[in-house]
């Protein structure tokens, strides 16, 4: 950077240029040494907080630059300390964190979710290969975890005496004891079925919940075009089918007496593909199950219109209901054109929305007594999430955290307590316990190293869109060292789309990576903006569900514009050094930009990106073929940035893993060759065998540091 000032400097006779560069780049190279990569990706991220169902404990999953643990705090101390002790940037997630019905062990799932195919990730090329497992540890003493089976999904008896899982789509059972008082639990070899499934049932099964008292397990047999619910019953040995159907029934939840089971019934619709606006569709419905007979009646049908797709919410409200006190049913509903939380009788009757207001729900579940929801969502802040609870029959939400911060993921503890996860400007994810009102903070720290004062307080700007859509972004400026500019400009696309950037860390691991790589890029005296382009989410179903978006005409490139030209028209910044970076669905707009307005923008980085749509919708849709609708197929391809390579001159650094289950690795492939073929310079880096969301810490920082490099050669200096 100091050799390109030195001698780039035009303004200046070259000794006074060579003294004002020096003298100009120290204060600059200490605002970029203060916010380093290494440094800024040091946090721990916290997520898939539990709180015990028992007393006063919690239970996280931290991601500490690479290392992923679980951690756990008691009250009323509420010091944190890991239960686990992995160490290393060794790519195995840990998920599906649990409490054990007694609270005094966590269960959880180690090793990356499979693809389609069923392959399990393996980031760091193992030649053994890798696997799944559930795991024990004691949420006490000295814990050791002990391995209980090799399985992608699990769940314990209400009585903690025996654990379901999956094996080869079927469920499994073993019983669960502890060699000693208080020491860890472990399987009981012989007990259950011995060496084969609990129970089989063709074309197997994809999800399963125990009864109350344990004695049937409710469960979910997806056959393509349709699936059944059905329950196994332990002591006859037998499975009955809620009422087959057409349709696909899902997210069986039993009633707190075991007797019934609510479940979702989705009629299923051929032509659903993904990447696409969709505004309608055939109505879903809910039905009560009795779990003895099988009989079904409906309970609530979603009206015609908004609302009529099941929008299962994105991030964390997910494909379920809840039965609360009450026998209240509780369900996600977009009627309103905001994804909130409604409840319905049991017995039937008018559905209350729960969470009204312009503003969706983030994340939802009941209160351990079921008589309130607790829920996180951006009423009234768009651009962050804060937490409410109401009542389950409805009534005024009570709001429970405020202030410029974001909060997710509440829950209580056997004993009362208010848990959740927030992050701020400056603070990445971690768990927070509402003591008397008082916030707490149960860790782990910050490393020393992690540059908090070296970062800045995003700044919420909106503009309009090519087409006058207004959209929101968040400004991160470069600090007073970098002097009054003009500096590059670099617009940040994030993924999904269904994502939206907030006003501080993200609760996702791939956005509070790219938070603080903006956060970087702002130290280095870019001047940054992540946009929420339509199709994003956080804006309600009309935006979401933008008209036109993604494969059906890219009208989020207009966004794409829209925000070029904002930033173009800052004083602050260079028009001739406008830079885009994205990852996925945000390398996708990377490329669009520069493929269809080279004029406007001059480089970008695009990770994983999208750039022609009949492929990348046919991984996710593996029943889609072109040639069954020639003219979306066509309107797809000029969707696409490959369709408008031959207007691409601006250099651009692609990063991809081949192991990527999302976007094929051959998208990047195909390409760069394009690219080269015409003579645009394209680079590369590649992690063989790393999936789309890189698994390995030393990937994405490999991927951050050369992209900054890159951007800095082709951005930081003016010509
Ligand atoms: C079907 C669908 O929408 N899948 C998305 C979750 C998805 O994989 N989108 C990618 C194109 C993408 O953007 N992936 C990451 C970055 C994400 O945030 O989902």
């Amino acid at each position: 950077m100091l050799l390109r000032t030195l001698f780039l400097s035009r303004s200046l006779p070259f000794s006074a240029g060579v003294i004002l560069a020096c003298l100009s780049w120290l204060p600059v190279s200490s605002a970029m040494a203060s916010v380093g990569f290494e440094a800024v990706l040091s946090f721990p991220h916290a997520t898939d907080l539990v709180a015990s169902p028992v007393g006063d404990r919690i239970s996280w999953v931290s991601q500490q630059e690479g290392a992923r643990n679980v951690w756990v705090a008691d009250g009323p101390d509420w010091e944190g300390r890991p239960l686990t002790h992995y160490e290393g940037d060794t790519g195995d997630a840990i998920t599906d964190l649990r409490f054990t019905p007694d609270g005094e062990s966590v269960m959880f799932l180690r090793g990356g979710a499979r693809n389609r195919e069923g392959d399990l990730p393996n980031p760091t090329s193992r030649p053994e290969g890798v696997a799944r497992k559930l795991w024990v540890v004691p949420a006490h003493g000295e814990a050791v975890p002990r391995e209980l089976a090799e399985t992608d999904d699990f769940d314990v008896s209400p009585d903690g005496e025996s654990v379901f899982f999956l094996k080869d789509s079927q469920v499994w059972m073993r019983g669960l004891s502890r060699a000693e008082e208080g020491g860890s639990l472990e399987t009981v070899k012989n007990d259950g079925p011995g060496d084969k499934p609990l129970f089989s049932v063709r074309r197997g099964v994809s999800t399963f919940s125990i009864a109350p008292d344990g004695s049937r397990i409710a469960f979910v047999s997806d056959r393509g075009d349709h699936a059944f619910i059905g329950v196994y019953d332990r002591e006859e040995n037998a499975i009955t089918w809620l009422e087959p159907s057409l349709d696909r029934d899902r997210a069986p939840t039993w009633s707190p007496d075991g007797e019934h089971i609510a479940f979702l019934r989705i009629p299923n619709e051929k032509r659903i593909l993904p990447f696409v606006p969709r505004r309608e569709g055939l109505p879903w419905s809910i039905r009560i199950g009795n779990a003895s007979t099988g009989d079904t009646r409906e309970i609530f049908r979603a009206d015609a219109g908004p609302g009529s797709p099941f929008q299962p919410g994105y991030w964390f409200v997910g494909d379920r209901l809840w039965w609360g006190a009450d026998d209240r049913i509780l369900f996600p509903w977009e009627k309103t054109g905001w994804l909130h939380i409604w409840s319905v009788a049991s017995a039937g009757g008018e559905a209350v929305d729960l969470t009204p207001g312009e503003g969706e729900v983030q994340y939802a579940d009941l209160a351990p007594d079921r008589s309130a929801l607790l829920y996180s969502a951006n009423h009234g802040d768009l651009h962050r999430r804060h937490l409410w609870q109401t009542p389950v029959a409805g009534g005024e939400p009570e709001r429970l955290t405020t202030g410029s911060g974001i909060e997710w993921m509440p829950g209580r503890t056997g004993s009362g307590t208010l848990v959740f996860l927030a992050s701020a400007a400056r603070e990445p994810a971690h768990p927070v316990v509402l003591v008397e009102g008082a916030r707490r903070a149960p860790g782990p720290p910050l490393p020393e190293r992690f540059p908090t004062q070296g970062l800045v307080q995003p700044e919420l700007v909106s503009f309009p869109a090519a087409d006058g859509l207004q959209i929101h972004a968040q400004v991160f400026l470069p600090p007073a060292q970098c002097g009054r500019g003009p500096h590059p400009g670099l617009l940040f696309f994030h993924g999904g789309s269904r994502r939206q950037m907030l006003m501080g860390f993200h609760p996702g691991s791939y956005y509070s990576n790219a938070y603080a790589f903006n956060q970087a890029m702002a130290a280095r005296c870019f001047v940054v903006a992540a946009v929420n382009y339509r199709s994003g989410v956080g804006y309600g179903m009309e935006f979401r569900e933008a008209r036109d978006y993604g494969a059906r005409g890219a009208s989020e490139y207009r966004d794409v514009v829209g925000a070029g030209i904002y930033l173009a028209g800052r004083d602050d910044v260079d028009p001739a050094r406008l830079g885009l970076w994205g990852g996925s669905y945000g390398g996708y707009l990377t490329a669009l930009g520069l493929a269809r307005a080279s004029d406007l923008f001059a480089a970008g980085v695009d990770l994983h990106g999208v750039h022609d749509w009949n492929v990348v919708i046919g991984n996710f849709a593996s029943a889609y073929d072109p040639g069954m609708d020639e003219d979306f197929a066509d309107l797809a391809w000029q969707s696409s940035p490959m369709a408008d390579v031959g207007t691409w001159t601006s250099p651009v650094l692609l990063i991809h893993g081949d192991d990527d289950r999302n976007v094929p690795f051959s998208e990047s492939v195909d390409l760069a060759e394009a690219l080269r073929r015409q003579g645009t310079p394209v680079e590369s880096l590649v992690f063989p065998d790393e999936v789309h969301g890189f698994l390995l810490h030393r990937n994405w920082l490999a991927a951050y540091r050369a992209a900054a490099a890159f951007l800095d050669r082709k951005l930081a200096v003016a010509d």
